[in-house]
């Protein structure tokens, strides 16, 4: 009975007559169609001329909800605060800036003079107060805004991110330990936050990286005496100058407020989570060949309350900014926000099942097997990278490889595009986007003690050098003058 109901059916829709070529054709319309469903074959992906994005260039990509009339913003400064998830931004405004041909305000190094207040000087192209026109700035820099006005157009979009000062605190001591004296004289973390005066001297370069290290990046005096008055000050202060705060606990919330602030697509803010520590051994387990660091890390909550305090305006400043962070939530619409972050949590997963080897999961930078993409390494803990998928086609391998690409690269990248005639002779290491890079990044040297270094260097050892004559650091770990 089935069986007739099934054949009468089959006639009627002319199945029985088509020929094998009709069936083959029928069944690729379908997965052609599904594809373009879950977003895997949208124009950028298909056209193999030249090496596209997954990010079509317009504010609406078909996978977001839709932005309305609203033109794209293309000047924006990112004030790149230190582990805060920054990296992970920094990688989505070097995508979206890259695929546009925009310009961007890069460093002479890999930071502009940090931990010095910033100087247009340290721009790499600046020729004097808005002479050219720089779109994206995003690199660590410690904020000041008169001398960022100078190299950026006057409707600069600005933005920034923070993190809860304990979480930050944590990932801060793992990745500073070896350069920031306070964190290298204490046993652990909670030996630090028990006493912290007793390791902390102001005086020591560095330091800063163990208090207020937000309030720090954002320019503000770091070592000041809390009180809420000069608290309510600073927040003031950053309020004047950016236009929206992001909070690394709700990245995806952020993602959603950033795309709709700037009128960017949603693939530009979709993104994997880079510069991520390998996560803490359970317990009796170690980490590598180092003291069992997750005891170093280890925290109490008694401990947790004292670097609330030792970083009080720091807790100042993240308090106050997730409230505002929630009220923009508010007038977004929170049902409007949970459907968005839906999308965009679908979407990481579709491009992570076509980008990524493991299932996505990010990996020890040894394990990474081509060597340009090893994300770079500090302190006690490994910072882990991703592999691509073996098996990509050429278009979609560079799509893919720009969203994983670690910010060192991605910057020497940036900056050989930029300055084509300051690239280094033939032969130097190449990177896996066509780039010259050093090898594999190089470990940091930070110069030891205030006025212990006359050469300046940036925070991984790169000698700095004015417009004029450019310090490059070639494979060989020599410094030429392009
Ligand atoms: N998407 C997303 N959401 C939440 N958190 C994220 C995300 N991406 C990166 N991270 C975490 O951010 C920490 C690294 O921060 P930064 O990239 O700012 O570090 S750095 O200052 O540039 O070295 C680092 O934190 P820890 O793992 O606690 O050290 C990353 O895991």
């Amino acid at each position: 009975m089935v069986f007739r109901r099934r054949a009468r059916r089959m006639r009627w829709l002319g199945c029985h007559r088509l020929g094998p070529i009709w069936k083959a054709l029928l069944v690729f319309v379908a997965i052609a169609f599904t594809g373009q469903l879950l977003g895997f074959f949208n124009k950028s992906w298909m056209q193999p001329e030249r090496p596209r994005s997954v990010f079509p260039l317009s504010s609406d990509d078909g996978h977001g909800s839709p932005m309305g009339p609203c033109r794209p913003h293309t000047h924006a400064m990112f004030l790149k605060t230190h582990k805060t998830a920054s990296s992970t931004v920094l990688n989505m405004l070097y995508r979206f800036g890259e695929e546009r041909s925009l310009r961007f305000a890069l460093p002479l190094g890999y930071q502009f003079g940090y931990p010095l207040l910033f100087n247009a000087h340290r721009v790499k192209g600046y020729r004097g107060p808005r002479m050219v026109e720089f779109n994206i700035m995003g690199n660590h820099m410690r904020f000041n805004k008169p001398e960022v006005e100078k190299v950026m157009p006057a409707d600069t979009f600005y933005f920034s991110i923070v993190r809860d000062p304990v979480e930050l605190a944590e990932s801060s001591y793992a990745y500073f330990k070896a350069v920031a004296p306070a964190f290298k004289r204490a046993k652990g973390l909670g030996d630090f936050a028990n006493d912290p005066r007793r390791y902390y001297d102001p005086r020591l370069r560095n330091n800063h990286y163990a208090r207020n290290l937000l309030w720090f990046d954002f320019g503000l005096d770091h070592n000041a005496n809390y009180t809420a008055a000069l608290a309510r000050r600073g927040e003031a202060e950053i309020r004047k100058s950016f236009n929206l705060i992001l909070v690394s606990e709700y990245f995806d919330q952020s993602m959603v407020l950033l795309r709709h602030a700037l009128c960017w697509p949603l693939d530009a803010v979709v993104s994997f989570s880079l510069n991520a520590r390998q996560p803490k051994p359970a317990a009796g387990g170690s980490w590598g060949s180092k003291a069992n660091l997750g005891a170093a890390l280890a925290l109490t909550d008694d401990q947790r309350l004292k670097l609330r305090e030792w970083n009080a305006l720091d807790w100042h400043l993240y308090q106050a900014f997730n409230r505002t962070f929630w009220e923009e939530v508010e007038r977004f619409g929170r049902a409007r926000m949970e459907a968005e972050v839906a999308l965009l949590r679908t979407r990481r997963d579709v491009l992570a099942r076509v980008c990524l080897r493991d299932g996505g999961k990010p990996v020890e930078a040894s394990r990474i097997r081509d060597k340009t993409i090893r994300p770079f390494q500090s302190g006690l803990v490994k910072i882990l990278g991703y592999e691509l998928h073996p098996s990509l086609d050429n278009s979609t391998r560079q799509a893919c490889l720009r969203m994983i690409r670690p910010e060192i690269q991605y910057k020497d990248l940036l900056d050989a595009q930029q300055f084509p005639r300051a690239q280094p002779p033939p032969g130097a290491a190449v990177a896996a986007g066509g780039a010259p890079i050093r090898r594999e990044p190089l470990a940091p040297k930070i110069g030891d003690q205030l006025g212990g270094n006359s050469i300046e260097r940036d925070w991984d050892g790169t000698r700095l050098g004015r417009n004029v004559s450019l310090p490059v650091r070639e494979r060989d770990g020599k410094d030429r003058f392009r």
